[in-house]
């Protein structure tokens, strides 16, 4: 299936993640089938489907009428309406493989062997759910950002079974609709990000744990310094710039000293024990009772579209 084949998609999940990808791909011209099996789910991803082009409307980074947006969008919570037409698939169900598993087996009975298939899992094994499918080569992870709508990034990871071409036409379809893709040459456990972003979450948990520091001085402190540097230059490219005998040199006392644990963060076991959830149940490392949350994640998407009109600028 080449990128010039695919016209219609099917968005398998309306929650967090999946009422922004089917609003990704109507916004570059796409008709999507948002499909989902809890309808009040899908009436809850419309709306947010709706509120999130009102925010884009808003910074003018619209370039068609929102209404002609949104039809493009139909909801339905049957596979057959949704699937049968379909040449490119995305799925955002439950992070549980079990569930991927038969979502993707009931997939596979609706569309013929050459619609592309691509799980927007955080980090599961492509493979362990390609075991279960009777064409494995077209499938393939397209793992968005949280809010999907706002972030570039798409890591197009391959399993075992995955086809070049897969890998290659899921990359054009995602720099189509306006991502960033990078495909990786094979599949990890949570692929780069996931892995780059619980190694450095170990590590503040274990610094504010020990009493070195607090959750919000761990956060100035990468918000100001590394979060600042990584969003121009990377961290393999900063260490090139900053001189890898330094490096070198750092590491041979460091590492040794840095979190290591093997299982479940403690720190976050303690805060879920405690149903502690974060901005969900208004209390995580942060009170996020009344409107706090609410500014917080305004503020960072009106700044997060912001960068996404510097980016078309400089496109
Ligand atoms: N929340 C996040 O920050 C991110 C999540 N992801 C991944 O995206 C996937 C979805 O996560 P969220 O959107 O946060 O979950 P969510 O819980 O907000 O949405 C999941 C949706 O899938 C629906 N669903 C469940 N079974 C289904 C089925 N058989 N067919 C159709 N729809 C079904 C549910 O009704 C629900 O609306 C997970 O694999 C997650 O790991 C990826 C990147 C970021
Ligand atoms: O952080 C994100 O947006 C994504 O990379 C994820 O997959 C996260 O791990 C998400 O699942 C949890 O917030």
């Amino acid at each position: 299936m080449s990128l010039s084949s695919i016209h219609t998609i099917a968005n398998l999940g309306a929650g967090t993640m999946g009422h922004a990808t089917a609003l990704q791909f109507a916004l570059h011209g796409y008709p999507v089938y948002l499909l989902d099996t809890d309808s009040t789910a899908l009436q809850r991803g419309m709306a947010a489907i709706q509120h999130d082009l009102t925010t884009f409307q808003e910074t003018d980074l619209l370039t068609e009428d929102p209404a002609v947006i949104l039809a493009r969008i139909q909801p339905t919570t049957d596979n057959a309406t949704a699937l049968t037409s379909a040449d490119f698939v995305i799925e955002s169900v439950v992070e549980d493989l079990t569930v991927k598993q038969q979502v993707w087996q009931t997939v596979e009975q609706f569309v013929g062997p050459e619609v592309l298939c691509a799980t927007n899992t955080s980090g599961l094994s492509p493979t362990a759910i390609q075991e279960t499918l009777t064409h494995p080569e077209r499938f393939v992870v397209a793992h968005f950002w949280n809010p999907a709508q706002l972030m570039p990034l798409v890591e197009v990871v391959p399993g075992e079974h995955t086809s070049k071409a897969t890998v290659d036409t899921t990359v054009a379809l995602m720099n189509h609709i306006g991502k960033h893709a990078v495909p990786l040459q094979k599949e990890s456990l949570g692929f780069v990000g996931n892995r780059i972003q619980l190694a450095v979450l170990r590590e503040a948990l274990h610094i504010i744990d020990d009493g070195i520091a607090t959750p919000e001085a761990v956060d100035d402190i990468i918000k100001y310094s590394l979060g600042r540097r990584w969003s121009l230059v990377g961290p393999v490219a900063s260490a090139d710039l900053g001189g890898l005998d330094i490096f070198k040199n750092i590491s041979a006392y460091l590492y040794a000293d840095l979190a290591n644990d093997t299982g479940t963060d403690p720190a976050l076991t303690k805060k879920v024990a405690a149903n502690q959830l974060g901005l969900k149940t208004g209390q995580g490392f942060y009170n996020w009772t009344g409107d706090a949350g609410k500014q917080v994640v305004a503020q960072r998407d009106r700044d997060l579209l912001n960068l996404l009109k510097t980016d078309q600028e400089h496109h």
